[in-house]
């Protein structure tokens, strides 16, 4: 069976804070209490030309949020930081194949300090980078837009890019989260659900147009 026949997953909405009013971080996490995740990106202007936030956004959050705190290091040899991310108030860390020359060792370095690990790739890197450690993980991440910057347009090839890694995850019986994140809005969800993502991370599409909440119930009449 393909996975656009296969049955419908339950998926996850992961709003990104990237997005938000960080003047107003409290409130914008509290308006997305109705979602699954917080999606935490974090970028340190070398593996990506832009720089967000650190460590002590992420303790913020954390203290203003009970929700899984999803965090995305778009970051150089990520290995060096995930013990403070995780201290800091990550549930689970999701590191780029391209950032480590160890992407393996890393992906067990995360689960033995008890967090959820996740991998992902750019646009431009072929998908065998990631199927080593496929059966390790505990989310594949699918970026459809070069990462770096918010608001960008979802680049197309990346739904055939999720319908292989579904099959790749389903024929290792992998219960992990297949996620995607870049140009993700209520119009264009459902092909990726169909393609057969379990988690959708979207910034502007959520924290834009008349807030948070509104964002989210966009989303949620999408996928009804
Ligand atoms: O990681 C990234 C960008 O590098 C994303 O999480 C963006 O923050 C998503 O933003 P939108 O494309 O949804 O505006």
């Amino acid at each position: 069976m393909t996975a656009d026949a296969a049955a419908p997953r339950p998926v996850k909405l992961a709003p990104s804070l990237l997005a938000c009013d960080f003047s107003r971080l409290g409130d914008e996490l509290r308006a997305i209490e109705g979602a699954d995740w917080a999606h935490v990106d974090v970028m340190d202007g070398s593996f990506v030309p832009n720089i967000s936030f650190g460590l002590p956004i992420l303790a913020a959050a954390r203290r203003a949020s009970p929700l899984f705190m999803d965090v995305h290091l778009m970051v150089d040899r990520p290995e060096r930081y995930l013990r403070d991310f995780a201290d800091a108030g990550a549930d689970g860390l999701t590191v780029h194949v391209e950032a480590t020359p160890h992407i393996h060792r890393t992906v067990q370095q995360i689960r033995e300090l008890g967090k959820r690990a996740g991998v992902t790739l750019n646009p431009g890197t072929p998908l065998e980078a990631v199927r080593p450690v496929l059966a390790d993980v505990d989310l594949v991440l699918v970026m459809s837009v070069n990462p770096g910057f918010g608001g960008q347009k979802f680049i197309p090839a990346s739904l055939e890019r999720i319908r292989t890694l579904r099959r790749w995850l389903d024929e290792l019986d992998s219960p992990a989260e297949l996620q995607v994140d870049g140009g993700v809005t209520s119009q264009n969800a459902r092909a990726m659900v169909h393609a057969g993502a379990t988690c959708l991370v979207a910034g502007s599409a959520v924290y834009g147009e008349g807030g948070a909440q509104a964002g989210l119930e966009r989303f949620r009449e999408a996928l009804k």
